[in-house]
């Protein structure tokens, strides 16, 4: 019977920069039923989830973390939250993940993608299973590497993550004897940009942007006639899929678009892994995604489920529920939980211990962090052809090894029918 109760915070953004909670709170809440459902996990409580809407503001974030942490009253007992799970967006996730460790609160993060959240000094006490934008680097070296690419081009909008996954990936290149040759930085117009790298002659481009400036770097691309088979673009692959035909802020049209659009690779973290075993909740990733389905359906009945907020990243809210449930329960065998303070260190380091012990496996696949508490996932690589997206190959950065998808040829020769008249010395 589970007659007392263990309190934890929550943050779920439902509006905002990224609304990643629209979908990610449905799926912690449906963790949270059937962990509170095991006589085998927390025996004798029930885990009650304190959420508020961050709106994805650093501000509120921060207001939202000091209402948890003094407003001792949770339902009728005097008690502390154990942990955060959350927040989603990165700004929010920097703001309260560097004031948390002061209350020695450890916070668990389900969509945070910045490079600076692994800075263990300033964010002690922050884990996530969302893995940070660098994780595409090891992919894209992998390929340069298969393909014999050796001189390099990074383009970059000036935002903070993506100047930090330049700057790993320049680290991670020169490793691997990959000579990143020119680096271009934009703010709002890539204009300039893209005439510098046509006039050093660069053929492959690293574009580190998000979707809105994409579009303005292949409207000029392909006013630049910087398109084409000679070139070959690595991009984001968590763009909506039909990104470079929402042509409205652009000067070109969508024909244009597809044109200069054609042929590039992109990388994305899998979020929802492909295995058809059961995971650590008893559940296949399947069974998940057509319950979790079935309540967006109910819950926003006018939007299709892949654009609810937070869709993409809902089988990760899922998995750091169970995360921060289980590790609870490792703490629960050595220490009383009922005790805890957020003064006591003690408590915090045997907390942080079992949190660091994680590992399972979920609908996202494996979970278990690095010593600055990210999760390591597969990489999946995109080619699009002809307008479509085709899934090319799914890379395992902890293994460094590549898995060919399509079927037939195993040997990656699909990339290679998509021929490049360009010498590979380039
Ligand atoms: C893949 C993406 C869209 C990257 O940004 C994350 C949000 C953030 O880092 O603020 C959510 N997941």
């Amino acid at each position: 019977k589970k007659d007392k109760t263990l309190w934890i915070g929550g943050m779920f953004p439902q509006t905002g920069e990224w609304a990643g909670g629209e979908a990610a709170f449905p799926a912690a809440i449906k963790a949270l039923d059937q962990i509170n459902q095991r006589e085998d996990i927390l025996p004798g409580y029930y885990l009650n989830l304190s959420a508020y809407d961050t709106r994805c503001s650093p501000g509120l974030g921060t207001t939202i973390l000091y209402e948890l942490l003094y407003n001792k009253t949770f339902g009728s007992v005097n008690s502390s939250i154990l942990m955060l799970l959350g927040p989603a967006c990165s700004p929010v996730s920097t703001a309260v993940g560097e004031a948390a460790k002061m209350w020695n609160l450890i916070v668990l993060s389900y969509g945070s993608s910045s490079p600076a959240l692994s800075n263990r000094a300033r964010f002690r006490t922050f884990f996530r299973t969302h893995p940070p934008a660098t994780l595409h680097n090891p992919t894209r070296i992998k390929f340069f590497d298969l393909f014999g690419w050796k001189r390099i081009a990074i383009l970059i909008q000036t935002e903070e993550v993506w100047q930090s996954t330049a700057e790993h990936l320049e680290t991670l290149a020169r490793k691997h004897n990959v000579h990143i040759a020119v680096r271009q930085l934009f703010d709002n117009d890539p204009s300039h940009a893209i005439s510098n790298l046509k006039k050093d002659d660069i053929r492959i481009i690293v574009g580190l942007f998000y979707e809105e400036k994409a579009r303005k770097v292949f409207c000029k691309a392909y006013q630049q006639n910087y398109f084409g088979e000679s070139y070959v673009w690595w991009l984001i692959g968590w763009y909506a899929d039909n990104w470079f035909l929402k042509a409205h802020d652009v000067e070109c049209t969508p024909e244009e678009m597809s044109r200069a659009v054609e042929g590039h690779f992109t990388t994305e973290i899998q979020m929802l892994t492909d295995a058809t075993r059961r995971t650590v909740s008893g559940l296949t990733a399947q069974e998940f995604i057509t319950d979790l389905n079935t309540t967006l359906k109910q819950l926003f009945p006018s939007k299709p489920v892949e654009s609810v907020g937070g869709y993409v990243e809902a089988p990760l809210a899922y998995d750091a529920t169970w995360a921060l449930a289980l590790a609870l329960n490792r703490s629960l065998e050595r220490t009383n939980l009922e005790e805890w303070t957020y003064g006591n260190v003690d408590m915090k380091n045997l907390m942080m211990d079992d949190m660091k012990q994680t590992d399972f496996f979920g609908v996202s696949g494996a979970v278990k962090f690095d010593e600055f508490g990210n999760r390591m996932s597969k990489v999946v690589v995109e080619q699009l052809r002809n307008g479509v997206y085709h899934r090319l190959a799914r890379f395992d950065a902890e293994r460094g090894s590549i898995e060919w998808l399509g079927g037939e040829e195993s040997d990656g020769s699909r990339c290679w029918n998509y021929k490049y008249n360009y010498s590979s010395s380039n």
